[in-house]
């Protein structure tokens, strides 16, 4: 019997598609049984395919309309992810939530999440004893949406009230946490967990805190590297990331496996940082859907493998929901006086 092959279609921002879909990954995955399909996002989803997968990064109300479409016509077609369970990382307070939800078992090392608080309109902002009692200088002001955007990337770091003015709310106020100015990325893609190190915000200094002139200080994707400037040993050095120790893998692994579970995501990352004051204390600040994977060392493998357990995990179900119709469709009897049953399939 010829061999089961199986189209993932794909429907990616264009930058998003060159920096993903690279031809040693689609041949990688061809190898093994599974085609990459790109999804023009311009014709109806349900025009296109046949797809057993559909894999997507893109936003909207529209998209969101056309995959349940999909849904309802191909029941038996995986969605990864679910748009429901992507939504919540949109927004900065429902992203971070269920990780202080989180329970993992005892161990030397804690994690949790920044103080924060939402700032909805200008007023709270300035209304100080609404905030500033839980809250110290220096925090990070975030745009409370995060939807991809440029502008949802923009941050600032606030060192004093009179950097409060030219705060433009929605907006979550972020504790600033001292972490040696190396940031901890962990790539998840379903039970895979991969941690690599990047250069972050340098710490702020007791005199530094006192001392600033200015109140804010703008910035935007400090830890992001393009394709070209990959994590080589290069890199490394230049940015003293060697000294830098990893967070404990099995830590890393308890986290990956609660979020994924608890979000229902099979593709994410998570952005860690250890708290310089007690060195065992880690804190989650982001979490992303559908990262830069090709920035991961090996990515392709990992995704290969990935789209092979799902596309085994779909057929197997299939399988056994065509054992569960067969055998509903068989009625039990007794075969005479001996009382033995017997089974005769009905739909001959
Ligand atoms: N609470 C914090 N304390 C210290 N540094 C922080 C904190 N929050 C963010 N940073 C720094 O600011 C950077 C940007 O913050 P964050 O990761 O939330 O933004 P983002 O735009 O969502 O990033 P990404 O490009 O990963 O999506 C972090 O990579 C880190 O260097
Ligand atoms: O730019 P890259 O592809 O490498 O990936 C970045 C990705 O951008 P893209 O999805 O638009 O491409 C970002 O997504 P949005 O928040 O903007 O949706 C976010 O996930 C970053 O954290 C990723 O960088 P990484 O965390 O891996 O360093
Ligand atoms: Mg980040
Ligand atoms: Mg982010």
């Amino acid at each position: 019997m010829a061999e089961r092959r199986f189209a993932i279609g794909y429907a990616l921002a264009p930058k998003k598609q060159q920096s993903f879909i690279q031809d040693s990954l689609v041949s990688q995955v061809r190898s093994r049984g599974v085609d990459l399909i790109r999804i023009d996002a311009e014709r109806p989803l349900v025009d296109q395919g046949p797809f057993d997968c559909v894999l997507h990064k893109l936003y909207g109300d529209d998209w969101r309309r056309q995959l349940e479409e999909f849904g309802a016509v191909n029941p038996s077609a995986v969605v990864i992810d679910s748009p429901e369970a992507i939504e919540r990382l949109h927004n900065r307070i429902s992203m971070l939530q269920v990780v202080s939800e989180l329970k993992t078992a005892d161990r030397s090392e804690t994690f949790g999440i920044p103080k924060q608080i939402v700032i909805h309109d200008k007023e709270t902002l300035f209304d100080r004893p609404a905030w500033e009692a839980g809250l110290r200088f220096p925090v990070i002001a975030k745009p409370l949406v995060a939807d991809g955007s440029a502008k949802s990337h923009k941050m600032v770091l606030v060192f004093n009230r009179d950097g409060l003015d030219k705060l433009k709310p929605p907006i979550v106020l972020q504790e600033f946490v001292n972490h040696g100015g190396v940031i901890f990325k962990v790539y998840v893609v379903g039970k895979y967990v991969k941690c690599v190190k990047r250069k972050s915000l340098p710490d702020v200094s007791e005199e530094e805190k006192l001392g600033r002139l200015e109140g804010l200080l703008s910035f935007s994707q400090v830890s992001n590297l393009a394709t070209n400037e990959r994590t080589d040993d290069k890199y490394y050095k230049k940015m003293h990331l060697d000294e830098t120790e990893m967070p404990p893998q099995s830590l890393l692994i308890e986290i990956a496996r609660g979020l994924r579970l608890a979000m229902k995501l099979n593709l994410f990352n998570f952005d860690v940082i250890r708290d310089a004051r007690f060195g065992n204390r880690y804190l989650i600040i982001d979490i992303n859907y559908f990262p830069g994977y090709a920035k991961m060392p090996g990515y392709e493998s990992v995704l290969t493998d990935f789209f092979c357990d799902i596309m085994r995990k779909k057929e197997r179900e299939a399988e056994e929901k065509e054992t569960i119709r067969l055998v509903s469709n068989t009625c039990c009897f007794s075969d005479g006086e001996d009382g033995v049953l017997s089974v005769s399939p009905l739909d001959r």
